[in-house]
């Protein structure tokens, strides 16, 4: 059995149009940001052995330079993009700070051939600004998408040991903020080829 991970129910029903009936793959929405995700994970996991392979699944912004929005990313790895400590020489990571690691690997799922592979920023802070959008893509030259919860879906199968992916539906570009550039409609739409394309993989 397969499990989706989302945030919110409108990401649970475009996951779920797409499921063919009778596939193995339940979809569960487990909250905005990191600490949710991971909760809800882990709460999971834990009520339901048979489960085989996690996915974190949502919209996300997109580093304009590398996909365009209502694409899909596929994570190859997925990173805690401001989990660490600021400082006058800049960012440092936790794994700078010695106390663990901000990326965790992702399962090579062989699906959505389209899809624009790369690494998903996990952020707490969703990225407001030209200036952080600029900072992350030159911290992180292999990201091609920012969400809120893939990190912590994946601490909480790694603890399980739990293969996990993260696929992202890019609804907006990471950069100023501004709210009429958002095209929500269509990467709802493509996260139902999410959910098709999950049933064609053993559960
Ligand atoms: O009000 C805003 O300016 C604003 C901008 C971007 C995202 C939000 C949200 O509250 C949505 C968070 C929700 O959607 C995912 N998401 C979508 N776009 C982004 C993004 O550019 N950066 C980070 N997360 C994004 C995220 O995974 C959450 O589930 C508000």
């Amino acid at each position: 059995m397969i499990l989706v991970v989302t945030a919110v129910e409108a990401e649970r029903a475009a996951v779920l149009r797409g499921v063919p009936t009778g596939a193995p793959v339940e979809v569960l929405a487990a909250g905005v940001g990191p600490a949710a995700a991971a909760a809800g994970t882990a709460w999971y996991l834990a009520r339901n052995p048979g489960i085989t392979t996690v996915l974190s699944a949502g919209i996300a912004g997109g580093l304009v330079t590398r996909i365009q929005l209502g694409a899909l990313a596929v994570a190859t790895r997925s990173v805690a993009a401001d989990l660490g400590a600021d400082s006058p020489g800049g960012f440092l990571t936790l794994d700078d700070l010695g106390f663990g690691a901000t990326s965790l690997p992702t399962a090579d799922l062989k699906i959505l051939p389209d899809a624009v592979r790369g690494a998903v920023l996990t952020v707490s802070t969703v990225t407001g600004t030209a200036a952080r959008a600029e900072a992350l893509a030159e911290r992180y030259p292999d990201a091609v998408a920012e969400g809120m919860e893939g990190f912590g879906v994946a601490t909480a199968c790694a603890l399980a040991g739990v293969p996990f992916g993260e696929v992202r539906a890019i609804s907006n570009p990471v950069g100023p903020r501004d709210r009429a550039a958002w095209r929500i409609g269509p990467a709802l739409d493509a996260l139902a080829e999410v959910g098709a394309a999950l049933a064609t993989l053993d559960g």
